[in-house]
């Protein structure tokens, strides 16, 4: 087949029939799921559109399977084809803990500087969840992806690095906490205007477009006062400039409580959001991970910080049925570039098994088509996604909770979505 690359222009995709899509395969249990996933795109594809319509699969190399062949963790040949065929999808890869080689995924996300990273987290009916009204949860994180102690600025307790970063900070920045100064490691946490300004732009936009009612900034500014302090203002002020006549802020709220009273301030907020105005409001970070358990039909989009986002999706996703189920993208809205990915890693414990989810891929490959402009075949894939849940043929992790389901592979699974997409009428 020959190479068809997508392309975009005035903001837009330009999708050929046939695109060549990259995907890496992944570490641990990514190749278990990228099999079964990959089955489910293709049926999807030929049911959706007949023949028309076919992906060509590139597989690029990463983590254990790249460093096998070539003794690199991430090729540049890697990088470039995710940067020339703009639209891509990825197996988890590993990372290890306290030493060793920093992150790839995160790699991935500043290497071609994805920005916002998008994960939607909704109930599909029948799902095992830990709480009694899982279908209250309905929200979609915009997670900053470039930024915050994610960009690995650190040093280790006793190197030459740490003991002149603490030097500068204790003799020329007059700072006197740094507990126990000897032997601390120092981690620096970089968060910009910029950043947060296109990824509270990306939020925003996304409520705007789907009709959702609020945008929550979830931020621990009280501690964190100008990094995450500043994220919240910075996000405030966004809406305000770009945004006036489609949001209304808490702090326009605030400022008319201050000048003329709580009573006029809910006047105006009333007047605002029966007019259709999207609410733009916060949460402080620790507060919010209650609120979701307590008061999850509040909150809609949500736009946050890195390691907050981090901590978010996996907590969201418990709710709804587990990280097994929980799909992503990593996108730069401007160059269209973009990466499809599920919310989980690698599960070594469970590698080469044929047992785990692949529903969080399945469900980013949903994602993916979406952004491409193929709504019928991400529609089949959600409609067999519903129906293999519906007759209880379920992996591990849904069985184990499940009155009455029986137990299939991850392969498995795989073969009950495609068995439940219904022929495609015209
Ligand atoms: N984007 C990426 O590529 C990511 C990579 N990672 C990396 O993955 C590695 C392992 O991380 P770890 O913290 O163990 O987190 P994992 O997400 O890999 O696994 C944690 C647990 O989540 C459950 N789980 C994960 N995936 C599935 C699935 N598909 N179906 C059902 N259940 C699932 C399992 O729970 P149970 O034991 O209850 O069955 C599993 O033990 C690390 O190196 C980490 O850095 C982590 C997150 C994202
Ligand atoms: O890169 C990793 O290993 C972990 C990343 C992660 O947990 C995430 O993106 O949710
Ligand atoms: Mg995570």
């Amino acid at each position: 087949m020959s190479e068809n690359i997508i392309t975009i222009g005035n903001g837009k995709l330009n999708v050929p029939e046939n695109p060549t899509l990259p995907f890496i395969e992944g570490d641990g249990i990514g190749a278990d799921i990228w099999k079964a996933s990959q089955a489910v795109f293709d049926a999807a594809v030929e049911k959706a559109y007949d023949g028309k319509r076919k992906i060509n699969w590139k597989e690029v190399l990463a983590g254990e399977k790249a460093f096998n062949a070539t003794g690199n963790w991430l090729p540049a040949e890697t990088l470039e084809a995710f940067k020339k065929y703009l639209v891509g999808i990825k197996g988890p890869l590993t990372t290890p803990v306290g030493g060793g080689i920093r992150s790839l995924n995160v790699a991935l996300r500043q290497e071609l500087d994805l920005y916002a990273c998008l994960r939607p987290v909704r109930y599909f009916d029948g799902v095992p969840s830990p709480v009694k009204r899982p279908e209250l949860t309905n929200m979609v994180i915009f997670r900053e992806n470039t930024e915050d102690i994610y960009a690995g600025i650190e040093y280790m307790a006793g190197t030459a690095e740490a003991d002149k970063v603490k030097k500068f900070l204790i003799e020329e920045m007059a700072v006197k906490n740094i507990r126990f100064p000897e032997t601390s490691s120092i981690g620096i946490k970089p968060v910009s205007k910029e950043g947060t300004e296109r990824l509270v732009r990306s939020a925003i936009k996304y409520a705007i477009a789907q009709k959702l009612p609020s945008v929550t900034l979830v931020h621990k500014g009280n501690i964190m006062k100008f990094t995450e302090g500043a994220f919240k203002t910075w996000g405030y002020e966004l809406a305000e400039q770009e945004f006036g006549n489609e949001t209304y802020t808490w702090q326009q709220y605030d400022r008319t409580k201050a000048a003329k009273g709580t009573e006029a301030a809910d006047a105006e907020q009333k007047a605002a959001l029966d007019s259709g105005k999207i609410l733009v409001k916060d949460s402080i970070a620790d507060a919010f991970l209650q609120q979701i358990l307590l008061r999850p039909s509040e909150y809609s989009v949500v736009a946050t910080l890195n390691l907050n986002g981090d901590y978010i999706s996996d907590a969201l996703a418990a709710i709804v049925g587990g990280i097994g189920i929980a799909p992503g993208a990593n996108i730069n809205y401007v160059t269209g570039t973009s990466i499809f990915e599920a919310t989980h890693g690698t599960a070594p414990k469970y590698a080469g098994l044929d047992k785990v989810n692949p529903s969080s891929v399945i469900l980013s490959g949903v994602m993916m088509f979406e952004y491409m402009g193929w709504q019928e075949a991400a529609d089949l894939i959600t409609q067999g996604l519903e129906g293999a849940i519906d007759s209880k043929h379920v992996t591990y992790d849904f069985e184990r909770q499940m009155e009455g389901a029986t137990l299939v592979s991850c392969s498995g699974f795989g073969n009950e979505i495609i068995k439940n997409m219904k022929p495609v009428t015209a």
